[in-house]
């Protein structure tokens, strides 16, 4: 949870230098189930040190699992239980809004004995999982929900999954489908999952697939729209994991260059990321920015922007720092399918229309898309960040114009990037 406090951005003139990114959340979270799962010890490098890491950690030793961090935390060490996390006797894991900890625990759990309950910020009590749990009950799962029927908190009662031919929706979020692959394997049986509706967020699927590929256990993949997993068997450490840098974290400063003028080196994450979101760099090319890569390292230079009309579903994170780069585009822009920022940390589609709104801009909020208009000149404004991380991140670029601009709760950016306003700081001129 994160302070109450305000953080003033006096108008920044320009930007230039070059930073460490760090770990991504994604990977580090699938690191920790899977070394937790697998056969063996995995040594976790690079692992992101953020609230939503926590919660997944605290939630492994609550449940027996042995893992020593270096001083620093970003190196972990796992020993892997080899096989389901058993546990006796009830267990209450909090954890707190990280959806890439309560989706795939809440598949994990059932794979083994033990009595759980899956909680956490009030926030995560509005963030549907009925998907999954849908898609969890045909295979023996047993499951409840506390409060509202669809979301969190979950009593869950592990005892094994089987197998056989499933669906899962997979139109809300793809973490549901990441949760129920990476548990799958460890099934008696052998699984077929089929995806209903049009699959969101599709590159974090190649994420889980990537990871489970290098912990030994391959799926086969039918064009996202159907996987079969091999039931019965084990995931089988790596020895070492290297977490690359976090490429959702590196829009922001990748946008800053290309607003402002100067360039900027983001080390960690480069042309061969497993992660989707490094495509928002493509978003910021074709926005005019001036992009290069390399085997770690993306850069951004600066551009004459202009608006776009682009689809961003298959990078939803990153798409929100699009939204405020075109606050200093030349023309309108609209970024269309992100229906799934509704159940993320806030109302995303709301909370973006408010805050920039605030700032001077025009904005149309619709179902599923919004479009900016750009101001001619940025209002100074004190934005709202919701509890949001990815709020507070994003309109540190509203800074750019020359209006001082207050972040509030700036502390909520613990989520998955506690020292983002530092590292910012450091590229100001
Ligand atoms: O699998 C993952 O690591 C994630 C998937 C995405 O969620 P949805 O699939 O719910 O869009 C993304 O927004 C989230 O930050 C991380
Ligand atoms: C949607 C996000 O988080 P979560 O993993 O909790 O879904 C995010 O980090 O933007």
């Amino acid at each position: 949870m994160s302070s109450l406090e305000q953080l003033v951005l006096q108008p920044i003139a320009g930007v230039n230098g070059e930073v460490i990114i760090p770990g991504s959340k994604s990977l580090s979270n699938r690191a920790l189930l899977l070394a937790a799962l697998a056969e063996g010890e995995t040594r976790i490098k690079n692992l992101l040190d953020s609230d939503d890491i926590r919660h997944m950690l605290n939630a492994l030793e609550q449940l027996g699992v042995d893992y020593q961090l270096s001083d620093d935390r970003s190196v972990c060490l796992v020993k892997g239980k080899g096989g389901a996390l058993v546990a006796s006797g009830r267990y209450e894991l909090f954890l707190g809004n990280a959806g890439t900890a309560m989706r795939p625990l809440t598949a994990a759990l059932c794979l083994g004995g033990g009595d759980f309950t899956l909680t956490g910020e009030p926030r995560m009590f509005e963030r549907p999982i009925k998907h999954l749990v849908d898609a969890l009950l045909p295979l023996g799962a047993n499951i409840e929900y506390l409060q509202a029927a669809g979301y969190p908190p979950l009593k869950i009662t592990g005892t094994g999954l089987t197998g056989g031919e499933i669906a899962i929706d997979g139109s809300i979020s793809s973490q549901f489908l990441t949760a129920l692959l990476m548990s799958a394997p460890l099934a008696s049986e052998d699984i077929t999952i089929t995806v209903k509706g049009d699959l969101v967020s599709k590159p974090y699927i190649d994420i889980t697939l990537d990871l489970m590929a290098k912990f030994g256990v391959s799926v086969t993949n039918n064009d996202y729209q159907s996987f079969s997993v091999t039931g019965g068997q084990s995931y089988r450490s790596p020895g070492e994991i290297m977490v690359e840098g976090d490429a959702s974290s590196a829009s922001y400063f990748l946008a800053a260059a290309a607003i402002s003028g100067g360039t900027v080196r983001v080390y960690g994450v480069g042309k061969n990321s497993v992660q989707g979101d490094i495509r928002f760099a493509d978003v910021l090319a074709q926005m005019g920015a001036e992009i290069s890569y390399g085997e770690d390292y993306i850069e951004a230079s600066k551009a004459k922007l202009d608006g776009v009309d682009v689809d961003l579903n298959h990078i939803p994170d990153a798409a929100m720092t699009i939204a405020t780069t075109a606050l200093f585009a030349n023309g309108p822009t609209r970024i269309r399918n992100v229906y799934n920022w509704r159940v993320k940390e806030t109302d995303r589609l709301t909370a973006m229309a408010t805050e920039l709104r605030k700032v001077g801009a025009e904005v149309v909020e619709g179902e599923d898309f919004i479009e900016i208009t750009p101001p001619a000149r940025i209002t100074s404004a004190a934005i709202d960040t919701y509890d949001d991380h990815r709020v507070a991140m994003c309109f540190s670029l509203a800074a750019m114009g020359d209006a001082a601009i207050t972040i509030n709760d700036p502390g909520c950016t613990a989520k998955t990037f506690p020292t983002y306003f530092e590292l910012f700081g450091k590229i100001c001129a």
